[in-house]
């Protein structure tokens, strides 16, 4: 019977269990963050329990991070769950790479870049964004607290197989149209919930020609799509990717045999299958609070077909058949584990370069990573960033959502290359507009959003 490359990771992981049950499998890769970690150590604790494969474990701190001063953590919550981390990995014998190590940074971020994440794995972490681990071919999904603790103890976890569901995608994108564009498109047209239940195998020529980067902005979103994992055929743009890394198998070659097996046999395994035509996508940009309320630059907005979109517009301050070009923008995010990788700052600062934000924007670029930014800085990106006017900060998750001083004010529309945009979500009162980073660049240096294709920048 045809396999889907999720069916044969899975099958390799599977310890114990009926099909069609919950299963046992095990865990390649265990991802941690100050967040979702204290309780889950405390119970090792207090079942005098040991975490099973440190090796196999790697932990940062960048939720609570305060990127502008980041050992100047004034936040007392925050204060502690990084003490915390730092207590509990040295008593545990984790490996943590904390705030000011070379290594640290947003766990989705760091995590690939250290050659970590390799194909044919099962990755988890107690975070949603775990399936952004997928784009290099891997089971990657996000857990609570309880499993944490659970993986600790056993290095395994219980998990429903998901149903697997496979989207073509095929065709150049245009100009002007990102890998971020495709998943917010498929969302808005889709729903936020079209991906309940299943796993998303992204697959075509649109898919093969993407960097891991973009690959990994897509499969970061599919969460958003109500999916728990998304995954990419891992390729030799993955293996170019992986090798040399500080955690990257010595033996490559073995390696990229071992990992050339996860593919899948015909489109005929999936549960349900999409085809998804790239060559008309244009640049999207959210309106509501859900990353589905969304639409092309130059469409207008929706007519609210339920209380929720209409609570949006209210939220919002818009109304239907309004433009994206009219949100009276006062801040633009570039950053997150979306939109905060080298790539992302590359598109940017290209857009910045010799140029100054428009007097109404506050501008925050924030790096995913320490390695990121140092690259960043290498290649001149930080000083452009810096005489358009913008704040060029530390490593952190920052502005993405309000868990440390970065907030974008009550009130305050905001252009975001993160994920979400939930009421509230980068500080109380606050309102997201989520885009690519061309678009939110562009839109920085203009005030408000344009269309990026057909307008100059
Ligand atoms: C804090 C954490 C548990 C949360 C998540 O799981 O996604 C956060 O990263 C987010 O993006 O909302
Ligand atoms: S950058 Fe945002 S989405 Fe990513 S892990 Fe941090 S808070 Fe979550």
């Amino acid at each position: 019977m045809a396999q889907t490359m999720f069916d044969k990771i899975w099958a390799k992981h599977v310890i114990t269990g009926e099909t069609g049950q919950p299963q046992l499998i095990y865990v390649d890769l265990h991802l941690v963050h100050e967040v979702t970690s204290p309780q889950a150590f405390e119970g090792l604790r207090e079942n005098n329990r040991k975490v099973r494969r440190p090796e196999r474990t790697f932990a940062t701190m960048d939720h609570n991070v305060p990127t502008e001063d980041i050992f100047n953590v004034k936040d007392v919550i925050s204060r502690k769950q990084m003490d915390t981390l730092k207590k509990n990995c040295d008593e545990f014998g984790v490996r943590l790479a904390a705030l000011g190590d070379r290594q640290q940074g947003i766990i989705h971020a760091i995590s690939p870049q250290l050659g970590l994440t390799q194909p044919g794995q099962v990755v988890v972490c107690g975070d949603s964004h775990t399936s952004t681990h997928g784009a290099f071919g891997s089971i990657a999904f996000g857990i609570g607290t309880s499993e944490v603790e659970h993986v600790f103890a056993t290095q395994t976890i219980w998990q429903a197989k998901p149903k697997t569901m496979g989207i073509h995608v095929s065709g150049q994108l245009p100009k002007g149209v990102y890998a971020k564009d495709l998943i917010m498109a498929l969302i808005a047209q889709n729903g936020v919930d079209f991906g309940t239940g299943y796993a998303i195998e992204f697959y075509g020529d649109t898919i093969e020609r993407m960097s891991m980067e973009e690959r990994m902005t897509i499969c970061n979103m599919v969460i958003e799509g109500g999916a728990k994992s998304g995954i990419i055929k891992p390729d030799q743009t993955t293996f170019n990717y992986v090798a040399g890394r500080e955690y990257a198998p010595q033996d490559m070659a073995a390696a990229s045999d071992y990992w050339s097996q996860f593919y899948t046999d015909d489109e005929s395994a999936f549960d349900q299958q999409y085809d998804f035509d790239a060559t008309k996508l244009a640049p999207y940009v959210s309106w509501g609070t859900n990353p589905g309320m969304a639409v092309p630059i130059d469409q207008p907005f929706p007519e609210p077909k339920d209380i929720n979109m209409q609570k949006a517009y209210d939220y919002e301050g818009l109304t239907p058949q309004g433009q994206a070009r009219d949100i009276d923008l006062g801040f633009i995010f570039i950053g997150s584990c979306t939109n905060g990788r080298l790539s992302d700052l590359e598109i940017a600062a290209n857009i910045m370069r010799g140029r100054k934000i428009a007097p109404n924007i506050t501008a925050l670029v924030v790096p995913a990573s320490r390695a990121i930014r140092d690259e960043a800085e290498r290649r001149g990106y930080g000083k452009i960033f810096r005489d358009a006017g913008c704040e060029w900060r530390e490593p952190g998750c920052s502005a993405c959502l309000g868990m440390n001083p970065d907030q974008v004010p009550a009130g305050v529309h905001c252009a975001s290359t993160s994920n979400r945009n939930f009421e509230g979500r980068q500080g109380a009162g606050s309102m997201t507009h989520l885009a690519s980073p061309a678009m939110v660049a562009a839109a920085a240096l203009h005030g408000h959003f344009i269309d990026i294709r057909s307008e100059a920048i």
